[in-house]
């Protein structure tokens, strides 16, 4: 049997990271994940299509709206919420093994899902990213070039619902200049990580 990663025994960090669509939460956790170099990222399941580059299994595991209904039903997901019109959902299985095996997790997921996996993981530490205005969210999804203007519509109007909850997480981050909100995310989770 292979040994827990962590000597202690002591459960990994769980992160979540939460932000309306075109805050920069992908660029930011990547460079944070880089950073670190040792904090694994929960690949999602999701239905709705691939963009751009977006490769199966590697920023999300793609799945069908049936195949995902199966799996609510057989408890598969630690949570779930439907986001933008399409399902999003994090596998309890990987989760409770990543945590047992003291290795430190992030998980990029909507405030719906955000607050489910709080109330399951007590500990969860969660972080929301902001733009430093609304503008910025349209030009940043605009020059992104990977939706269509009615899918950056509808992501624009859910933004300020999201935005609206963003006082229930334990620290906000305003993804102004981009350097500065990375170090200031790496200065949060270093924080957790040293205890
Ligand atoms: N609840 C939940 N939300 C997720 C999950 N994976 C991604 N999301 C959220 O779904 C939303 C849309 O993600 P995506 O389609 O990649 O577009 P993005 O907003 O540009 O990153 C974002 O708010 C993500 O944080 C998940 O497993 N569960
Ligand atoms: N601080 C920033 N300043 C300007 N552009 C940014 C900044 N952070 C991210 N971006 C750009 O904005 C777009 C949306 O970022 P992305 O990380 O995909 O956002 P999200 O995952 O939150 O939807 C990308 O083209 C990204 O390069």
């Amino acid at each position: 049997m292979a040994a827990p990663s962590h000597p202690n025994g002591r459960k990994g960090n769980l992160f979540i990271v939460s932000a309306p669509s075109g805050a920069g939460k992908t660029t930011l956790c990547s460079a944070v994940l880089n950073h670190f170099g040792d904090i694994r990222y929960s690949i999602s399941h999701t239905t709705r299509p691939p963009r751009g580059s977006e490769q199966n299994g590697v920023e999300y595991h793609f799945t069908t709206r049936a195949a995902f209904i199966a799996d609510i039903d057989a408890g598969m997901w630690a949570e779930w919420a439907e986001v933008h019109g399409n399902y999003y959902g994090t596998s309890a299985r990987v989760l409770d093994q990543t945590l047992g095996d003291g290795q430190d997790i992030l998980l990029d997921i909507d405030v719906q899902g955000a607050f489910q996996i709080v109330e399951r993981y007590p500990d969860a530490v969660t972080i929301f990213i902001m733009p430093p205005d609304f503008e910025a969210l349209r030009s940043r999804m605009e020059n992104r070039g990977t939706d269509s203007p009615e899918v950056i519509a509808r992501r624009l109007e859910n933004a300020r619902g999201e935005i609206a909850r963003k006082d229930r997480y334990r620290h906000i981050i305003v993804n102004d200049m981009l350097k500065t909100a990375v170090a200031e995310m790496i200065a949060v989770m270093a924080r957790y990580r040293q205890r």
